[in-house]
């Protein structure tokens, strides 16, 4: 089978970026045997240095980081791409920065197609949402991003399949935050303080960089935005209700100020919250997204303990579609929504995908110019 280089341009190495990087590194010999697909690492940036690397220094990013990486403007990013003349270009996302939004644009213009595991360009205003696709139309280029939504679970993937085979979609609903299932599903049978679980939930690196994000229910209020823009549902993320976990003023505090310095008010906060549960019950955070009522929310509910919600556990999301079809049973999809193994491999997939087709338009052109 004939090898096809990528090249990929990686932001961000933390969590997902550096698993991403070692999951490729173990899976090289079975990806290029399997699919006859090579994947290289010209460009591995956070957000102050970049290291600039050749096809053959690929074996040992970190050290080569550590030692060769510079500090960097994005233009010059683009220079090297300009100088390179590198082709099967794919720029890879894996930061929850806004300031990828000003570089997206200019990638695609510059002959990159995109991954991203950041949700931030998909759920900024619907202006740059519909400008970005269109010069992906003009580029010729594919921009994925599965892991925006329950990280490697195929819920983008499912949704987008029923919605183009002409499915009428009536409502999603379910739990769309790995970090917060885990939280509550600790939370709601063991003795530590929220807080507590919450550390353990950042240390685990299922939060978002920030997990005020997550905290505030802005992260599964995106999730559920994403899902309603794949329905072509023309909807900013102040469509979505949020009722936030720890109260209107609590949440203040949160924003104001770490919610480090306001632990035992958090604790005594979701304490109270607790002992209002009937002993049947547990606490969930919920998203809903009803396009038949037109109700889009998400808050902290009591389910019922026995319940599929009630039964979670781990990082698990449960994402029920409901469609015409389905009728009164949903198609389910239920997993780990969090965790840098599960969502690394999920860029992967991404990244495969659009490998696979790269490779299909140069055999095309291949084939084009031998007639
Ligand atoms: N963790 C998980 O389970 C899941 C995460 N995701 C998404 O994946 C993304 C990454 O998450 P995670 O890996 O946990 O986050 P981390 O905080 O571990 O890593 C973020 C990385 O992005 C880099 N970065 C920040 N700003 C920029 C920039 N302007 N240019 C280049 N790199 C930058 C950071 O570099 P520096 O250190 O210099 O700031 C860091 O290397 C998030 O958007 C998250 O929502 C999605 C599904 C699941
Ligand atoms: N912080 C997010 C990560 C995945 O999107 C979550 O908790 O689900």
């Amino acid at each position: 089978m004939s090898v096809t280089t990528i090249n990929i341009l990686l932001f961000g190495i933390g969590n997902v970026g550096s698993t991403l990087l070692k999951q490729i590194e173990e899976s090289r010999d079975f990806i290029a045997k399997q699919n006859g697909i090579v994947f290289n690492f010209p460009i591995i940036a956070n957000s102050t240095v970049v290291l600039f690397q050749n096809a053959d220094q690929q074996q040992a990013w970190e050290t080569d980081f550590k030692r060769s990486s510079i500090p960097y403007q994005f233009q010059e990013i683009l220079d090297f791409l300009k100088n390179t003349q590198l082709e099967n270009l794919i720029a890879v996302d894996v930061t929850a920065s806004d300031v990828m939004l000003g570089r997206y644009l200019p990638l695609v213009q510059h002959g990159c197609h995109l991954v991203a595991a950041n949700k931030k360009p998909n759920t900024v205003d619907l202006n740059f949402y519909s400008l970005l696709r269109s010069e992906l139309v003009v580029q010729r280029k594919q921009f994925l991003y599965e892991t925006n939504v329950g990280a490697g679970l195929p819920i983008i993937q499912t949704l987008r399949n029923l919605y183009q085979a002409g499915e009428r979609i009536t409502r999603i609903q379910g739990v769309f935050s790995g970090s917060l299932s885990y939280m509550f599903n600790r939370f709601s049978v063991e003795p530590f303080p929220f807080s507590q679980i919450l550390a353990d939930a950042e240390r685990n690196g299922y939060t978002e960089p920030d997990s005020r994000d997550d905290l505030s229910g802005t992260d599964v209020a995106r999730k559920l935005l994403i899902l309603a823009r794949e329905l072509q549902e023309p909807l900013e993320l102040d469509d979505i209700s949020i009722e936030p976990i720890f109260g209107e003023t609590l949440t203040r505090l949160l924003h104001e100020t770490d919610y480090r310095s306001n632990k035992q008010a958090l604790n005594r906060y979701l304490e109270e919250r607790k002992q209002q549960l009937d002993p049947d019950e547990v606490l969930r955070f919920v998203g809903v997204l009803d396009l038949e009522k037109r109700r889009f929310e998400v808050k902290l509910t009591a389910v019922k303990r026995l319940s599929a919600l009630g039964q979670l556990r781990g990082t698990d999301n449960l994402i029920e579609i409901y469609t015409e079809s389905y009728g009164r049973n949903p198609l389910v999809v239920q997993g780990a929504g969090a965790g840098k193994e599960v969502t690394a491999r999920g860029v992967l997939s991404d990244l495969l995908q659009i490998a696979q087709l790269v490779k299909q338009r140069e055999v095309v052109r291949i084939s084009e110019v031998s007639g």
